[in-house]
């Protein structure tokens, strides 16, 4: 067989056969979107049920919450969140490169309520969200991360048939998950010296659904070269985390990418599909084996541990003793591709 992993460029993968009735034409796609996840780690999906009106929406919403001046964004500043959820400022995040991104952005999480006993106990990252006060911004928000969550939904169903496993396998993993849709916004700037959008990274949950207005997304094959990833029309981007990586010994692939330093304006809308707080990262039972190299660690305690190292008001509390890493936590980039 080729060398697929040496890939050049993204399969797309129609997953309208997913919502069919006959187990076979939900095969026929599991199939591809298993040789996508097992060769590359990167994907488009068309064929999907998202109402065009509901993307319209979250880029409208975006567009006025970005437009709003400073202090006002500042007033729901993440650093200001008991669960970590908020407006990002420029500069705010910090990966391994020590070099800023070049972006701001808005975290929405999983609605949880106050009453909820994972928010009593007090668990990271979870809880309600503080809606910013722009008129109908947490309905155009809600009704897409609903949408695009029931897609995840479906595509965990798909991928799991992928891995010869029940399709139901993952259903009730992610009931009340710290999955966050980020809305972010990369501002145009003819100054910019080399600032990458976002440097190179993998996500840490078990997959990303990626809606994208603009180019500039690029993805590292295995030589190190980076394949150009721009939107198509119609079509979301969805990509393999860490978390699906360590569940499948590393059968589906967690695969770095980055934003390259930004030519225009751009906007883009990944909603990060996580298992809930406490589910063990580890290999699942059909790909368990004596020596995988994965030690068990909490997916929340993972995401936590990766926002404390890159956060700067979580990075500084870290500093002055006011919050500390999970037990078992590992360093940032030492998943996926990034890990050799
Ligand atoms: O903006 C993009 O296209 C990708 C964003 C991304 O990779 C991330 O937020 O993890
Ligand atoms: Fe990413």
């Amino acid at each position: 067989m080729a060398d697929t992993k040496s890939f050049t460029s993204i399969p797309e993968v129609d997953i309208s056969g997913l919502y069919s009735t006959d187990l076979e034409k939900r095969e026929a796609v599991a199939r591809e979107l298993g040789d996508a996840a097992r060769n590359i780690g990167f994907l488009y999906i068309s064929g999907h049920r998202v109402d065009p009106t509901l993307i319209d929406g979250v880029r409208s919403a975006a567009r006025d919450l970005f437009a709003l001046p400073m202090e006002r964004k500042m007033a729901y500043y993440i650093g200001r969140s008991a669960t970590h959820k908020g407006y990002v400022p420029e500069g705010e995040e910090v990966y391994g490169t020590g070099r800023p991104d070049h972006k701001e952005a808005f975290d929405i999480g999983y609605e949880v309520p106050a009453d909820n006993p994972l928010v009593l106990a007090g668990t990271p990252l979870l809880g309600p969200n503080d809606w910013p006060d722009v008129p109908g911004f947490r309905e155009r928000a809600e009704a897409y991360y609903r949408a695009v969550f029931g897609l995840g939904r479906t595509l965990f169903q798909g991928f799991a048939l992928a891995l010869g496993l029940p399709e139901n396998t993952f259903d009730d993993m992610a009931k009340y998950p710290p999955s966050k849709l980020r809305m972010i916004h990369y501002p145009y700037d003819a100054e910019a010296q080399d600032a990458p959008g976002i440097g190179a990274h993998t996500d840490y949950e078990c997959f990303t659904i990626l809606l994208a207005d603009a180019p500039g997304l690029e993805v590292m094959n295995e030589r190190g070269e980076w394949i150009d990833a721009p939107p198509r029309p119609g079509a979301f981007v969805v990509n393999i985390g860490d978390m699906l990586e360590v569940m499948t010994a590393g059968a589906f692939v967690a695969t770095a990418h980055r934003v390259r330093k930004v030519g225009e304006e751009r906007y883009s809308f990944p909603l990060f599909y996580a298992c809930d707080y406490h589910t063990a990262i580890k290999p699942l039972p059909a790909f368990a084996e004596e020596d995988s190299g994965y030690e068990a660690l909490k997916i929340g305690d993972h995401m936590w541990s990766q926002a404390l190292q890159t956060y700067q008001y979580l990075v500084r509390k870290v500093e002055r003793g006011e919050l500390a890493l999970p037990s078992g936590a590992r360093g940032t980039a030492t998943f996926g591709r990034l890990k050799k």
